[in-house]
This record gives C-alpha cells, sequence and structure tokens, in this order.
C-alpha cells in the first residue's frame, strides 16, 4: 500500500467497509487495539510476558520481574479513546497494572469508544481530565501516576489515545500535563524514560498536513507511531516524522482506495518506493542488471537516449552546471552537451571530458543551437545568473523542449512570476525548494507558512498542487518531503525520512545534481511527472547508497550501484 491518506480517505474507506456489512466498528476497534498492543509487544518484547522472550532492549530499564508492568493509557473524546480503551483491556488481561484517563466528556463519546469504555470499566477505573484545559488538582493525579522512576515507580509505557485523525483544533489545553509527563514535544522527549506510543498520530499533529495545530506548538512526542491500514500525510509531510519516531502500519482488514469508487485516483497522494517505481526504473536498466546506457546490448544509437543541453553561468559559476551535466549523463542521456558563454570556455573545458561543450552566449546563440531537434532536454538554472537567466530563459522556454527550470531560472522571475507562468508549457519542470516556491508562489507559501489554528490543516500536498496548477506544469517542491504533482492534481510524495533518511543530502550542489537527473530521464522520453518522481526516488537512494560523507559529486557515480540493484 502506498497511498498516503488524509482523515477524510480513512473515514471514506472505513464507513464502505462498515456499510458494506463485512465488519462493523467496534470490530475494526478491536483490530486497531489488537494492532497497537502486538506492535508493542514487536518493538519491546521486554513488555510481552505472554512467553518468555528475550529481552532486547538496552534504551530501557528492563522491567522488574516482581512487580506488574504498568501504563497509562490517555484516552480522547473520540474513536481514537475508544482504541485507548481496548489497549488498556486487553494490556490488562495480561496482568499489567493500567492507569485509564478520559480527556472529555462521556457522555460525548462515540458508540464504539463508548462500549469499550464500558468495557474497560469492568476492570479498572477511569480518572477524568477535564476538557479543555484539566484542573491542577486532575494533573498532579496523572503526575503521581505517571512518575518517573527516579521519584517512585514510574509506568513502562504511556499509550496516547488522545486525538487521531479528527483533530480539528490545538490541544493548548493539555500543555500543562503533557509538560509534566515529559512527552510534551520532541524536545522533550526523554529517550530514556518513558516509552511513549502515540495510537494513529501523535495527538496535536494534523494527519494531512503533518503540521501541529496552534501557535503553541503542543504536541505528544512519541518514540513509536502505530497506524491504521495505511500512512497519513501527516507520518511524513513537515514536522510529522519528527514526532513519531517509529511509525509502524496494522492491518485491520480494509479494502484500498483504488477499489472505492467514492475516492479519485486524482485526489490521492503516492508514496514513492521501489516496488511503485518498479515499471519506470525497468525502463532504465535492461535484463542483464545494466543500466541501459552501459549496455551495449541495448545501446542503439547515442541519440536515441535522447540529447540534453545544460546551460552553465560565467567563469567560476560552472560548477553547478557541470555536477547537472554528470548527473544527466549518468542517468542515461545519450549526449550532454553543456551551454558555456564564451568567458568560461577554459573553466569548462579543463574540467569535463564526457560531456561536450557548445559556446552560448546570449539568446540568439542560444535558439541558433536549439534549431537542432536532436537537443531534446534542455536544463537551465544551476549557476546560471540572474541576468543570463532572464535572457536565457524565453528562448528555451519558446523552444517547447522538454525543459527544467531551477534555481536562478525560478529567481530570476521572482518579480514578475506571472510572465514566467505564461511561457511555460506541459514538458516543463519546475524543482523549486522552500524560498525559490515562496518566491514563485508568494500566496501558495504564506498558506503553509501561517500557523494553522484548524485541521485539516493546509498540507505541502495542497500547495505544490495549487503551484502545479497554476504553472501549467509539474512542480518538484524540495524537502524531506519533495512533493511532485502535474497540473492534472496528480501528486506524489518522495519522503527522505523514517528508514530512508538521507540528512546527508543536504549538501551544496545536491539539486543540482537532481536538475541533471531528470533532465537525463526527460531526454530518455520519460514524462515530465515520471522523470521528476524517478529522479527524486533515484536521488535520495544515491545518498543513502554513499551515506555520511556524501559530497554533492558522488551521487551521479552511485547511479551505477543502485540501478544495478534496481535490476536485480
Ligand atoms: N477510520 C478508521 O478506519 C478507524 C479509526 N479508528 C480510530 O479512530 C480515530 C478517529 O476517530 P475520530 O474521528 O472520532 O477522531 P478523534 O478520536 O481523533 O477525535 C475526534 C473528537 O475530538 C474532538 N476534537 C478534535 N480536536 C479537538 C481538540 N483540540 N480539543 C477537544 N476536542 C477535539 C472532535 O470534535 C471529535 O469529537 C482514528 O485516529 C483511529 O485511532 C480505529 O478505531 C480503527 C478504524
Ligand atoms: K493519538
Amino acid at each position: 500500500m502506498t497511498d498516503l491518506l488524509t482523515a477524510a480517505q480513512m473515514r471514506a474507506i472505513e464507513q464502505a467497509a462498515i456499510e458494506s456489512g463485512d465488519v462493523t466498528g467496534l470490530e475494526l476497534m478491536e483490530r486497531a487495539g489488537q494492532g497497537v498492543v502486538e506492535a508493542i509487544f514487536e518493538e519491546w518484547p521486554e513488555l510481552d510476558k505472554r512467553g518468555a522472550s528475550p529481552s532486547r532492549s538496552l534504551t530501557y530499564p528492563r522491567p522488574d520481574e516482581e512487580d506488574p508492568l504498568r501504563a497509562v493509557v490517555l484516552c480522547g473524546p473520540g474513536n481514537n479513546g475508544g482504541d485507548g480503551f481496548v489497549v488498556a483491556r486487553l494490556l490488562r488481561e495480561q496482568g499489567w497494572e493500567v492507569a485509564v484517563f478520559l480527556y472529555g466528556d462521556l457522555e460525548k463519546l462515540p458508540p464504539d469508544a463508548r462500549v469499550n469504555y464500558e468495557r474497560w470499566l469492568e476492570l479498572g477505573e477511569v480518572s477524568k481530565l477535564t476538557l479543555p484545559t484539566p484542573t491542577k488538582r486532575e494533573v498532579s493525579k496523572l503526575e503521581k501516576h505517571a512518575a518517573r522512576p527516579s521519584s517512585s515507580q514510574g509506568p513502562d509505557l504511556i499509550l496516547d489515545a488522545l486525538f487521531g485523525t479528527g483533530l480539528i483544533r490545538p490541544i493548548g489545553g493539555l500543555k500543562p500535563a503533557l509538560a509534566k509527563l515529559q512527552i510534551g514535544s520532541e524536545a522533550d522527549a526523554d529517550p530514556w524514560w518513558p516509552r511513549v506510543v502515540s495510537v494513529d498520530i501523535p495527538s496535536g499533529l494534523c494527519a494531512d498536513s503533518g503540521r501541529i495545530l496552534g501557535d503553541e506548538g503542543v504536541i505528544v512526542g512519541a518514540h513509536l507511531t502505530v497506524t491504521f491500514h495505511s500512512k497519513k500525510r501527516g507520518h511524513l509531510l513537515d514536522v510529522g516524522a519528527q514526532f513519531c519516531g517509529k511509525t509502524v502500519i496494522v492491518d485491520i482488514g480494509l479494502s484500498s482506495p483504488s477499489d472505492l469508487g467514492s475516492i479519485s485516483r486524482k485526489s490521492l497522494a503516492d508514496l514513492h518506493s521501489e516496488r511503485r517505481l518498479r515499471r519506470v526504473l525497468s525502463q532504465l536498466v535492461d535484463e542483464s542488471g545494466l543500466p541501459q546506457n552501459l549496455s551495449k546490448a541495448s545501446f542503439g544509437h547515442k541519440y536515441s537516449h535522447g540529447h540534453a543541453l545544460i546551460m552553465t553561468g560565467g567563469p567560476g559559476k560552472t560548477g553547478a552546471a557541470r555536477l547537472a551535466a554528470r548527473g544527466a549523463l549518468r542517468i542515461g542521456a545519450g549526449l550532454v552537451t553543456l551551454g558555456v558563454p564564451p568567458a568560461a570556455q577554459m573553466e569548462v573545458s579543463v574540467q569535463v571530458t564526457a560531456v561536450m561543450l557548445q559556446r552560448v552566449e546570449s539568446a540568439d546563440g542560444l535558439s541558433k543551437i536549439l534549431e537542432d531537434e536532436r537537443l531534446n532536454a534542455l536544463c537551465l538554472g544551476p549557476g546560471l545568473g540572474l541576468d543570463r537567466a532572464r535572457d536565457l530563459v524565453p528562448v528555451a522556454l519558446a523552444a517547447e523542449r522538454a525543459t527544467v527550470l531551477d534555481a536562478d531560472a525560478l529567481t530570476a522571475f521572482a518579480d514578475d512570476p506571472a510572465a514566467l507562468f505564461g511561457m511555460l508549457h506541459e514538458n516543463c519542470v519546475l524543482t523549486p525548494h522552500g524560498g525559490e516556491f515562496a518566491l514563485l508562489f508568494p500566496d501558495i507559501a504564506e498558506k503553509l507558512k501561517a500557523v494553522p489554528i484548524k485541521g485539516p490543516a493546509y498540507s505541502k500536498v495542497d500547495a505544490t498542487r495549487e503551484a502545479a496548477g497554476r504553472a501549467g506544469c509539474v512542480v518538484l517542491f524540495k524537502g524531506p518531503d519533495t512533493v511532485i504533482a502535474d497540473p492534472n492534481g496528480r501528486c506524489s510524495v518522495n519522503s527522505a525520512v523514517y528508514e530512508r533518511a538521507a540528512p546527508w543530502l543536504a549538501t551544496a550542489g545536491a539539486g543540482d545534481v537532481l536538475a541533471g537527473f531528470i533532465t537525463g530521464l526527460l531526454a530518455r522520453r520519460f514524462s515530465p511527472l515520471q522523470a521528476a518522481e524517478t529522479a527524486a526516488w533515484l536521488h535520495v537512494e544515491c545518498a543513502r547508497s554513499f551515506g555520511p560523507g556524501l559530497i554533492a559529486e558522488d551521487l551521479p557515480e552511485q547511479l551505477p550501484r543502485v540501478l544495478r540493484e534496481v535490476g536485480s
């Protein structure tokens, strides 16, 4: 499952399953609670007293063999709280001591949550936390139950079942309580104690956007988040991943959204994965497992793999374009030419070998060499310089070749983005980082920056879709949560968090290589969306393959290995 769902889509999937008569809401809640307990035991086998599983925890103090394990379960006013009551019951049935707190009014609990509240009442009591701001007395009681081991015997686990996909307002009223438990933010979260598990999503985080609701930034910081059926966008976008800890998906027996007529394919956002991209990646690698451009068998004529033209800046400013050129060549463009102003010709010619070089002084020069129809993919922006960008971009776009605009080619139009949008065509790819995005789409960036006071909050998926619609071409909005959208609303997320984290990618020139990868794939006649998606995925894989110490030059050199692995 690679769909990244919104809260509304998840509700629609759940509703369809219930309406089909295959399952009841109560059964889904039971499966969810069971899934959470299984995931906890999988993560911390020393907490699983059902069998004699070995303790493998190096991070936490071993539970005392004599004493029962202890949990504090925080339930909220909706079905997320209902899941919490199920977990409380299942742990209690295994001999745990469980202190349960309900944040909200009992009378307003939805029916399934209410049933599980009642079931829990047969085993233990529920302490009240007044909504929106628990009283001092209530917070003291909570603190007593969750005291740290240094002061008295503390819990082995704190379960956050306060809010899930239904969060619609900030949870500022919980700030004092969460602070006392020391689970009130990522910064506060002590890696040693206690184990904090969030049901579905850390409370305070918007499931659609990965943004924290409210200007106080109140949120639970979890070590483990257990979600259901599929990841939600909030687990990956914006700051989401920083608060989820490890995120585990539990299958609760629901169908995939594509089986539901009520959810249009266009409203979904895909998560990039090798499995998802396999069909396009296979175009890069032949049967022998070799990248096609390295394999003589499939190497027809070099022009059959396209000819990319990448424009450089002036003297001392050519490195970025050279990085892009190397990327385009490695990803398999048949030929790559650097378009160089005469003053930088010497500098470039001593640094390139397989990459070719052509003098391009100005707009006239560019339009002349674009008479060669074999130049089928252009890249403008890396190190180009703003004046040169303003001069060359209109000519490049008028030629209607597949074109990547990055860096200076975007910044050059900060004063008049509409002028750029008027020239763009559907074979373009814009690759802004946050700053460049804000220059071209200031109103959209503002929506993404303004503190969200209600959920679901405007997300990077919404922003990139809106930008692509306005630009009339593919927009790749960079970050650890890169979002790629086309003007028709198709959208995907290339995530570099959790197991795909690649912090080394934040290095000078990495973006230039990405622009080159996309250009190379466009030369190879990938569609703009496929080129952007495939390049973004490979870019992260190259960084992961190299590891710490990575500099931009290493990225293209990792490609053969990454492609070989994809082909194997
Ligand atoms: N959708 C599904 O298929 C399933 C959902 N389940 C659980 O149900 C959850 C969703 O349940 P709900 O839709 O009831 O949503 P939540 O349990 O997240 O909470 C919604 C309730 O809280 C209120 N609320 C929202 N923000 C508030 C705030 N800041 N302060 C006070 N009250 C606030 C809402 O008005 C609503 O009453 C999921 O996250 C998941 O844990 C599971 O039981 C299994 C199946
Ligand atoms: K939660």
